[in-house]
C-alpha cells in the first residue's frame, strides 16, 4: 500500500517543474462540502481540489462564504455534510489527535495578522514551535529567525506588534505560518488595507515562497490585481457556490455576469433584479 500522503516527504519544488497542474496530487480535496449556520445555509455542494506547488485563490463579494470555506479548511468548524480531505485524510471524520498531526502541516496566515500584542516579534514568530515541537529554546530562534530573514525582518526580533507597520505585520504573518515548513499555506486576505507597492511586495513573497518549496497556498483574496498576479486558479464563490475554478486568463474570460460583476467591481446592488430584491425582502433568497 502507498504511504499516506500526510507522512511521504513532499515533492520539492524543482520535482514538481514541468508536472501539469492536473497530474498532480491533490493537498486538498473538498467534495459536495454543505454547511449552515442555524437553519440557513451557507455552502452549497463546494467542491475543489488544491495540487500540489499550486496556488489557489479563492474569491467572491462579500458574504459569499470565503471565510467560512476557510474555516471549514482550517477544521474549525463542522460541515452538515461532504468530506475535506487534507494530506489524503478525512479531516471532518478524524480525531483530534490524527487532525493535529495534520495540523502541524499547515500555516496559516490570518488576517489582520493575529500577534499576541504582549509579545516580541521573535516569540510571536516562535508560537508554532512552542506549540508543536520539543525543541530548545535557542533552536526555535534560529529557526524563527531564518524565517524573519526570508520575509525581510531581520533584526527586528524585541519590536512590539504595536510598533509595526501594517507591511511588517503581513510580512510577521507569514513568517508565522512558514517557521514550521508546512505542507499547505493558508493566506487570509495576504495584501489588504495596504498601499499598492507593499501589497505587490507581499504578492511577490509568496510567489517566491512557493517557487522556493514547492508547498500549495490557498489564498483569500478581494484584490483583484493580487489574484491575477499570483493565481495557478482562481475560485469564484456566489453565495456559497461555486461558480467556477479556474487558470486567471480562463476566469477573466468567463461570460457569467457574476463572474464579470466582481470582475469589474459592480456592486450587487447595481445588478439585481426586482424579483430577487423581493425574494431578500422576504426572506426566501436566504436558503
Ligand atoms: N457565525 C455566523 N453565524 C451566522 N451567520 C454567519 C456567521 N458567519 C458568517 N455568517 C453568514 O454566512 C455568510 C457567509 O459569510 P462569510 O463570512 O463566510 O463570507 P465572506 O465571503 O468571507 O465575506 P467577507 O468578504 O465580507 O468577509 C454571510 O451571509 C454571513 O452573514
Amino acid at each position: 500500500m502507498a504511504e499516506p500522503a500526510a507522512t511521504r516527504r513532499p515533492p520539492t519544488a524543482a520535482e514538481l517543474e514541468g508536472i501539469p497542474l492536473d497530474e498532480r496530487e491533490a493537498v486538498i480535496e473538498v467534495e459536495n462540502l454543505v454547511t449552515h449556520y442555524g437553519d440557513r445555509k451557507i455552502l452549497k455542494d463546494v467542491s475543489l481540489a488544491v495540487r500540489q506547488g499550486e496556488i489557489l485563490v479563492i474569491m467572491g463579494g462579500s458574504g459569499s462564504g470565503k471565510s467560512t470555506l476557510l474555516n471549514h479548511l482550517l477544521g474549525l468548524l463542522k460541515p452538515t455534510s461532504g468530506t475535506i480531505r487534507m494530506l489524503g485524510k478525512d479531516i471532518t471524520r478524524i480525531s483530534e489527535r490524527e487532525y493535529t498531526e495534520i495540523r502541524k502541516k499547515l500555516g496559516v496566515a490570518f488576517q489582520g495578522g493575529a500577534l499576541f500584542s504582549s509579545m516580541n516579534l521573535l516569540d510571536n514568530i516562535m508560537l508554532p514551535l512552542y506549540e508543536h515541537t520539543d525543541l530548545d529554546r535557542t533552536t526555535m530562534e534560529i529557526m524563527a529567525r531564518m524565517k524573519m530573514e526570508v520575509v525581510s525582518l531581520s533584526g527586528f526580533d524585541r519590536l512590539m506588534p504595536a510598533e509595526l507597520s501594517g507591511g511588517m505585520i503581513k510580512r510577521a504573518a507569514l513568517a508565522r505560518a512558514i517557521v514550521m515548513d508546512p505542507r499547505i499555506l493558508f493566506c487570509d486576505e495576504p495584501s489588504a488595507g495596504l498601499d499598492p507597492v507593499v501589497a505587490a511586495a507581499i504578492d511577490d513573497l509568496i510567489l517566491s515562497l512557493r517557487a522556493a518549496t514547492g508547498m500549495s497556498v490557498v489564498v483569500v483574496t478581494h484584490e483583484l490585481e493580487s489574484a491575477f498576479k499570483i493565481a495557478d486558479r482562481i475560485c469564484v464563490l456566489d453565495k456559497g457556490a461555486v461558480l467556477t475554478i479556474a487558470s486567471v486568463p480562463e476566469v477573466k474570460a468567463n461570460p457569467d455576469p457574476r463572474i464579470q460583476n466582481l470582475l469589474n467591481r459592480r456592486t450587487e446592488e447595481e445588478v439585481l433584479d426586482p424579483e430577487e430584491y423581493l425574494r431578500r425582502l422576504t426572506g426566501e433568497s436566504q436558503s
